[in-house]
């Protein structure tokens, strides 16, 4: 009987390396694919092609480099951007797993003849829906829940059942070409946010320019460095006068660059607007648990979904609830959809 082929996203890391010999193993044709997503010119990708060519070499399998360095631009990058501007906390990696990844990659994918795409990603799928690994500190599920549901029968995530610690030790022993992957220096969170976020930001904007730090009451208390330096929920890097209890950011206002903070119980959150919904389910209202950002825990809510908007009501307050981050709902393990978040309060 012919193999069934499966495509395997590749970055040159541990995860998507190990991923694609465990195809092999099982049975499949496997090729690799490594996605040129943006312009760095430090010799990122050069490093990790030769890291992919090196465990293909091993594997005697092809590899196929992408470049969808404009699409990312598009889709990932300005938006991550124009997040800042705008005074939000965007999730670039739930983008480009949308509309990369699992997008344009999937659709190259089914060109070059595969039935399957698998990522060493650690979540699971059955093709319907969407799991938590079974290494809840590696769990990149929240990441993956505004996939469109159409991609899901094509997903395998080989890694799922892994723990990361065992990827590293198996692939140490497995051959010289996985042994120096190993070696290497992991991966920072976002791929094309070398140190922090400002350090990109500011290549497009002036994020140094101080403003005042306002109350509640629109009193103004303070000083801070510029907008862009803060995120919801953040203690430091403002000042207020007179202060003996910590103070957190609470709002960003970009139109007229000043930050709004307050004590701890300012950041308390009961009710959550959702907008740009991926649904796994036909409900329009049910109960969950909610994820209102990667590592958050989960908190019991009720769900009320309009046509492709919602409102989130918590059955427990949570703290520091950001615009702009990703609403995300389980059942259990079982993702069952999510929403962005336009407002909360
Ligand atoms: N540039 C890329 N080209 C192709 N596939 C990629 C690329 N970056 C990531 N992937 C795929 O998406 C998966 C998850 O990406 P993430 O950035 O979370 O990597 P990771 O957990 O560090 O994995 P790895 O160790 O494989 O780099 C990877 O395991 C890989 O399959």
């Amino acid at each position: 009987m012919e193999k069934k082929k499966v495509m395997v996203g590749m970055s040159g890391g541990i995860d998507s390396s190990v991923t694609a010999y465990m195809l092999q193993k099982d049975g499949y044709e496997v090729e690799g694919c490594y996605l040129k997503l943006h312009d760095r010119t430090d010799g990122y990708h050069e490093k990790n092609i030769q890291y992919i060519e090196d465990v293909a070499k091993f594997l005697g399998i092809k590899y196929h480099i992408l470049d969808l360095s404009d699409a990312f631009s598009k889709e990932v990058y300005d938006y991550f951007v124009d997040s800042y501007l705008e005074g939000t906390t965007p999730n670039p990696c739930v983008k480009c797993n949308r509309q990369i990844k699992f997008g344009k990659m999937l659709d190259f994918a089914k060109e070059q003849g595969a039935s399957y795409l698998a990522t060493g990603h650690y979540a699971k799928t059955d093709g319907k829906f969407f799991y938590e690994a079974e290494d809840k500190t590696k769990d990149q599920s929240y990441f993956l829940s505004q996939v469109d549901k159409e991609a899901l029968p094509y997903m395998m995530f080989p890694l799922s059942k892994r723990k990361k610690e065992d990827i590293i030790e198996f692939a140490a022993k497995l051959d010289s070409a996985y042994k120096r992957i190993t070696e290497k220096n992991e991966s920072q969170e976002i791929c094309f946010v070398e140190t922090v976020y400002t350090d990109v930001v500011k290549r497009h904007a002036n994020i140094d320019i101080p403003g005042k730090v306002l109350d509640e009451g629109g009193n103004e208390i303070g000083e801070h460095k510029g907008y862009m330096h803060y995120t919801i929920g953040k203690r430091r890097g403002f000042t207020v006068h007179g202060a003996h209890e910590p103070h957190f950011v609470t709002k960003l206002n970009p139109e007229n660059n000043t930050i709004v903070v307050g004590k701890k119980q300012a950041l308390e959150i009961n009710e959550v607007k959702i907008e740009n919904l991926n649904m796994f389910i036909d409900e329009k209202e049910f109960k969950c648990t909610v994820k209102l950002r990667y590592r958050a825990v989960s908190t019991a809510c009720k769900v009320k979904l309009e046509e492709n908007t919602g409102t989130i009501y918590l059955e427990e307050p949570a703290f520091g609830v950001a615009a702009g981050q990703l609403a995300v709902f389980y059942v259990g393990e079982k993702v069952i959809g999510s929403g962005w978040i336009k407002s909360a309060k």
